[in-house]
């Protein structure tokens, strides 16, 4: 039996094309929610009105929902799709706040507050850098979209207070949808986002002190609708510091990430890294370079930032932690690849040939790969 609660609807099917069209609307998702309309009590009424018309009553959780366009279409096509409809009119209006409670506990049914905790099966990834300006946020945006590419159900929370980089480079402008007291994330290329950025003035500067960044980073982690994710990132801003130590308290089973670019720093990084890898007591999932050789179109391949950095961080970090840290890859500098962030418009999803996309590709791919410490639990690929 059901321990759900019951949504209101007002829903009405009674003839047999009404009972299809309600049926093939269990295909459409809510572009925020990703789960099916019909069950979130989206569809108020489906109505035949005519010979081959149909008319679809669908209840949006705000009346501002930044995506019901898409909804609308998606609607319309799922019902005109059914045989014998030739038309599908599909009409907007608001849930009630009743509504809206009732969806949200049932999203929320029987999860933990904290749906990252040590039993969790996401794999948690945060990514640092020891300076700023080293593309840690295009990296991070390039690798969630990769791995959305591989069938993986992804998240990214913009941790970075002082870039906020992360709406810009997905392409976001919406921000997140709230029902009651739960923070609908917005969905840029089948990631969930969320970022301060959101919740700030932009034209006010950002002043944070650190209990005030642990409180949003909870409410991140508490109150963002995330569903079932198989990767969580989290940008975190460059250096270590309050926010990298929140990270680490509310998602303790996260992984560090570091990002660095080919230049002879390496000592300084890999000394932070190190550093912040023993004050949280994460482990380091691996180095990945940035920002290296770049290939010119006679094929002459410039090394603008030197080389061999990433390699030597990665060694530096190993022989520190006394635990194998690998170079996962080096993204090569490649100006499509800061043309696609301006866009936001990642390249790994438009460059298809270009170098900087395969090598981040690669990345992705071996950060798909479960860690050995969660073998054997299943692996919870989210269909979407
Ligand atoms: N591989 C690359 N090739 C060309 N340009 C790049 C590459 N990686 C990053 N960039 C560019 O470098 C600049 C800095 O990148 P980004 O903002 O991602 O760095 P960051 O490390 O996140 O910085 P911060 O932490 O200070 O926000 C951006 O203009 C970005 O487009």
């Amino acid at each position: 039996m059901s321990t759900e609660p019951d949504l209101p609807t007002r829903l009405g099917a009674d003839t047999s094309l009404e009972r299809e069209v309600l049926a093939a609307l269990a295909a459409v998702q809510d572009p925020e929610i990703r789960r099916p309309v019909t069950e979130l009590g989206m569809v108020a009424a489906v109505t035949e009105v005519g010979d081959g018309v149909v008319a679809v009553l669908v209840c949006l959780t705000i009346a501002g929902c930044p995506l019901k366009d898409t909804l609308v279409d998606d609607v319309r096509a799922a019902a005109e799709a059914v045989p014998g409809v030739g038309r599908a009119d599909v009409s907007l209006d608001v849930m009630t706040p009743e509504q809206r409670r009732a969806l949200q506990e049932r999203l929320r049914g029987s999860r933990p507050a904290n749906p990252f905790g040590p039993d969790s099966l996401t794999r948690v990834i945060g990514v640092a850098s020891g300076k700023g300006g080293v593309g840690k946020s295009t990296l991070t945006a390039n690798l969630a979209v990769a791995l959305t590419a591989r069938g993986l159900s992804v998240g990214l929370i913009d941790a970075d207070v002082h870039g906020f980089s992360i709406p810009g480079l997905l392409g976001i402008e919406a921000g997140p949808t709230r029902v009651e007291d739960m923070i609908l994330p917005p969905v840029a290329h089948q990631v969930k986002v969320i970022s301060i950025g959101m919740f700030l003035d932009e034209d006010r500067p950002v002043a944070w002190r650190g209990p005030m960044l642990h409180r949003a980073l909870e409410q991140f982690v508490t109150d963002v609708y995330w569903g079932d994710l198989d990767v969580l990132l989290i940008d975190l801003p460059p250096g270590t510091g309050d926010i990298a130590i929140s990270a680490a308290q509310l998602l303790p089973t996260s992984q560090l990430l570091v990002v660095t670019t080919p230049q002879h720093a390496a000592a300084q990084v890999a000394a932070r890294a190190g550093q912040l890898a023993r004050q949280t007591g994460q482990s380091v999932l691996g180095v990945v370079e940035n920002m290296g050789p770049m290939t010119l179109p006679d094929g002459t391949v410039l090394d603008v930032f030197g080389a061999g950095g990433g390699a030597e961080v990665a060694r530096r970090l190993t022989a520190a932690l006394e635990t194998d840290v690998p170079l996962l890859g080096t993204v090569p500098l490649e100006p499509a690849v800061r043309a696609g962030g301006d866009a936001g418009e990642p390249i790994v999803m438009t460059a298809h040939a270009s170098p900087a996309a395969e090598s981040l590709r690669a990345i992705a791919g071996r950060l798909a790969v479960r860690p050995d410490s969660l073998r054997g639990r299943g692996l919870p690929v989210s269909p979407r």
